[in-house]
């Protein structure tokens, strides 16, 4: 449980508005306690032949309906802005995580999963907190007044309710704990036998495997859908169990009405007595489902911290602004992303503002590896790098990425129209700058021949368009932004031998006050270069142009 302090902190930090809220919840209990136990007694008092007012009843039965109104929204006004804390602390936690590289390599499934951890976890102030805390207080109520009928009911009743609304819970709350990994095991194998089956159709189709791939989905949901029978099957039981128990109370207190407990005369107090107990009973028939909640939730909110740890290695965040300058240099650089695999052996280099630099070398040599260094992605284990005369370590980590763009080997394409992936999110880029951009990128007249030009979609992953349509629409948007560094690695992949020719010529048109770091296999001729390193063996070699 110790772990779980990141997202206790964020719940303390809420308290004011959660305690409202609680507070709410147990005057609206007492509204209904009061509604409840006056009509028991004035049906009791008609009953015996008494006269009965009804002034109270009114007046219990609106507050009932005005404080559970309040109570509803409070309680979910302040459920809404804890999760909004979460989800910030989480996506921040995970950006600084994915950018030490393990977060590049997450899959789809399990980010969607973590994504609906976060979300169940409002489930433990409104399911379970709220509940239970309102089952401690209707405790202490129905104690009290089974305590002026007779010791042995009250006993009874309190045995009753203790078992329904905390024994069972807990009961609950350890099956589904111990059950929770098998669960995300299995859900995990069927959702990723269904991402395989929907994504690799056109591949199975080929090879003619539809049939094996769709048995092994069939297999898996079959697998997990035992697992949740059996799980479901141990709940239906609590289930049960505690309807039998809650039904039990109310024999008793219906046996305090016959006069078992007390004097059959006492009919008003009877009645009164069995209001109340079939209020408390019928709010804690459910409560067994607030232990499953929390067996779950437990797990989620385990799986949401550990996914937000920062890897060994990360560099830390420095202090200092963006500096004016932006020379490069790396000196005497020793980095491996394993311990034991040194990729770079002592290399040094440097470029100089407006240079233009290629990095050549074989598959797996380290040229992307050298690029993440650049970027404050990772820190390297012997060495530095000052970008304008300053150790990337002391620049605050954001500040320096305003300063370096990155065209990455897979850049992402996002669900939107070509305008908003172009800009990110940016305010202020004129059309002609936009255009520009796509001009040199060598996409503008692709995209001036859509329907609705820079607005259109471009669907899941750029789904609507070529593969290297995207990968031109992802040089242009490194192309706009201001970084005055600009590194670009592989931008010809996907392009044909005449569109990556004629983009590496407008790369030379570009000013002088941009420096472009170039990552490839191979060169085409039309680069014009200040610098030529290649890689190979951890070993960076300076060639004479
Ligand atoms: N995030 C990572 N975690 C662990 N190892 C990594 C990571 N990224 C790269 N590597 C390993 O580091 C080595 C160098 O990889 P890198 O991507 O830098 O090579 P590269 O020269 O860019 O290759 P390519 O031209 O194929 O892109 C490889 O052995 C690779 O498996």
């Amino acid at each position: 449980m110790k772990q779980l302090q990141p997202l206790w902190n964020i719940w303390k930090s809420r308290g004011g508005r959660l305690l409202v809220g609680l507070l709410l919840a147990e005057l609206s209990v007492c509204a209904a306690f009061l509604l409840m136990g006056q009509t028991g007694s004035r049906l009791g008092l008609i009953a015996v032949g008494g006269v009965a007012a009804f002034g109270i009843l009114r007046f219990a039965g609106a507050s009932r309906i005005i404080l559970r109104y309040l109570e509803r929204l409070a309680t979910h006004d302040a459920t809404f802005r804890v999760l909004a804390d979460i989800r910030l602390w989480f996506y921040r936690g995970l950006a600084k995580g994915a950018a030490a590289g393990l977060g590049f390599r997450r899959s789809g499934d399990l980010l969607s999963r973590l994504v609906a951890d976060v979300q169940s976890l409002d489930s433990f102030y409104l399911r379970i907190l709220v509940p239970l805390a309102t089952a401690l207080f209707s405790l202490c109520i129905v104690l009290w007044i089974c305590l002026k009928g007779s010791v042995l009911l009250a006993f009874s009743i309190g045995i009753i309710f203790c078992l329904v609304a905390f024994a069972l819970p807990a009961l609950m709350a350890r099956i589904s704990y111990r059950w929770g990994p098998e669960l995300q095991r299995t859900q995990a194998e069927m959702n990723n036998q269904a991402l395989d089956l929907v994504g690799g159709m056109r591949e199975l189709r080929i090879f003619g495997q539809e049939d094996a791939a769709t048995k092994r989905f069939l297999a898996a949901e079959d697998v997990f859908y035992t697992a949740q029978r059996q799980q479901g099957r141990a709940m239906a039981h609590v289930h049960a169990l505690s309807l039998l128990l809650t039904r039990l109370g109310v024999i008793f207190a219906l046996a305090g009405c016959a006069g078992f407990f007390f004097p059959k005369e006492q009919a008003v107090m009877g009645i009164t007595i069995l209001f109340v107990v079939m209020t408390a009973l019928d709010n804690i028939v459910d409560l067994p489902r607030a232990g499953l909640l929390f067996g779950r939730i437990r797990h989620a909110a385990e799986r949401v911290v550990e996914a937000t740890i920062v890897p060994d290695g990360t560099p830390k965040e420095g202090t200092e602004p963006a500096p004016n300058g932006h020379e490069i240099e790396g000196k005497n650089i020793t980095f491996g992303w394993l311990p034991d695999k040194t990729i770079l052996h002592n290399v040094n280099f440097r470029i100089r503002e407006g240079e233009r630099a290629a990095l050549i070398g074989p598959s797996g040599a380290g040229k992307s590896s050298l690029a993440a260094l650049l970027l404050k992605v990772v820190a390297p284990q012997k060495g530095s790098i000052t970008l304008g005369g300053h150790d990337i370590v002391s620049i605050q980590t954001e500040a320096l990425r305003s300063k370096v763009a990155w065209l990455s080997q897979s850049s992402h394409l996002f669900d939107d129209t070509v305008r908003s992936n172009l800009l990110l999110g940016r305010d202020g880029v004129s059309e002609d700058v936009i255009w520009a951009a796509l001009e040199q990128a060598q996409i503008a007249d692709f995209v001036r021949s859509l329907p609705d030009g820079l607005d259109s979609w471009i669907g899941e992953n750029g789904s609507h368009i070529s593969g290297g349509q995207g990968r031109r629409i992802a040089l242009a948007r490194v192309l706009l932004s201001d970084a005055p560094v600009l590194i670009l690695d592989e931008p010809g992949s996907g392009l044909d031998m005449e569109t990556e020719r004629a983009f590496l010529a407008t790369l030379n048109q570009l000013d002088r006050s941009r420096t472009i770091l170039l990552i490839t296999h191979r060169l085409t001729g039309v680069e014009q270069l200040d610098h030529l390193w290649t890689i190979q063996d951890g070993t960076l070699t300076s060639h004479s142009l």
